[in-house]
């Protein structure tokens, strides 16, 4: 019988391959639903934290124990999508960053740093249904992917700027991966937010689709152009195009955190971010 052991299940936990439909769950909480497809082998993380996926401490560790997940069941590769109609994820929770306390904001920062390594370093393909839009961390997360498609009317964009604060380098690195210096200098600077035309026609996404059930079949499409590849030869390859970005941050890991608690603790930001937010708050009644 062939067995797969899932962890989020404990270590003891089998469960029995083929006694399931083909979409299987691997591991679900009460914000993340891990499935795989047991004819492709391809799994699909959805995040599931209405209204708007905000990325909270919580969350990031569930999102990094899905890809660990779907790394350790052996998956053929991961797709993230939403259980939003239109938010793929409004990035990271303003909550945790307005008026925080000093020991939840520096779990909820290493959280976020490891959930990136994790991401971006994955061995296995990965790739974004954005289903919605996707400012700032929700962008973060699509362009840690190696793939992303995205449905039409949506926005998505680092704007940092626009909140009044910095995007920190392996968030800069991340849109540099995908897109040419000169375009991702000028929409950073801008805090640009691109409709999904324009992400489409200066190559922040791949491809756009219809529907969400689209969008996952062109990641699977994508999953797809790996069957006759070896596996390792493709890890290590990808590897070795992100890992002087990889290794910035980890090598500075704590100079990263205690940047952020600056930054984030500064008063002229606390003030930037609250009026966001109260603008945010007006704009949503
Ligand atoms: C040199 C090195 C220095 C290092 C310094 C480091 C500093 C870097 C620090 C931080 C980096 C941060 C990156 C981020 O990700 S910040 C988050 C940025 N996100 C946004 O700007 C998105 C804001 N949201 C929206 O634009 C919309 O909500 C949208 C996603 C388009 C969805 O719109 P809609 O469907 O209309 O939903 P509503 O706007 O009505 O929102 C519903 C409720 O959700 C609340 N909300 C929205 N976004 C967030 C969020 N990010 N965090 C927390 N809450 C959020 C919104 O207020 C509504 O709440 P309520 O119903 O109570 O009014």
């Amino acid at each position: 019988m062939n067995i797969i052991r899932s962890a989020r299940f404990g270590a003891s936990t089998l469960i029995p391959k083929n006694c399931w439909s083909v979409v299987r769950s691997i591991s679900s909480t009460e914000l993340t639903k891990l499935e795989v497809n047991d004819k492709t082998g391809i799994a699909v993380l959805t995040l599931n934290r209405p209204p708007v996926n905000s990325l909270n401490l919580e969350l990031l560790t569930d999102i990094r124990n899905s890809i660990k997940d779907a790394e350790s069941n052996k998956c053929r590769g991961l797709i993230l999508t939403s259980s939003s109609n239109s938010v793929f994820s409004a990035g990271l929770d303003f909550l945790e960053m307005y008026q925080p306390k000093e020991e939840r904001l520096k779990s909820f920062w290493t959280a976020l740093q490891s959930t990136w390594m994790t991401l971006y370093g994955s061995k296995i393909p990965t790739a974004a249904a954005i289903n919605g839009h996707a400012p700032a961390g929700g962008c973060l997360l699509a362009t840690s992917c190696e793939y992303r498609v995205m449905l039409p009317k949506f926005t998505i964009g680092l704007n940092e700027t626009l909140i009044g604060i910095v995007a920190p380098n392996w968030f800069m690195n991340s849109y540099l991966n995908v897109l040419p210096r000169r375009v991702a200098e000028l929409a950073l600077t801008q805090g640009k937010m691109f409709t999904t035309a324009e992400a489409q026609q200066v190559g922040l996404v791949d491809d756009v689709v219809n529907t969400k059930e689209e969008a996952i079949a062109k990641c699977e499409e994508f999953i797809g152009l790996f069957k006759k590849i070896n596996p390792y030869a493709r890890a290590l390859t990808k590897q070795q195009f992100r890992i002087n970005h990889l290794q910035e941050l980890e090598q500075n890991r704590e100079q990263d955190l205690q940047a952020f608690i600056a930054a984030i603790t500064n008063p002229s930001t606390q003030a930037a971010m609250g009026a966001y937010l109260e603008n945010l708050k007006k704009r949503s009644k």
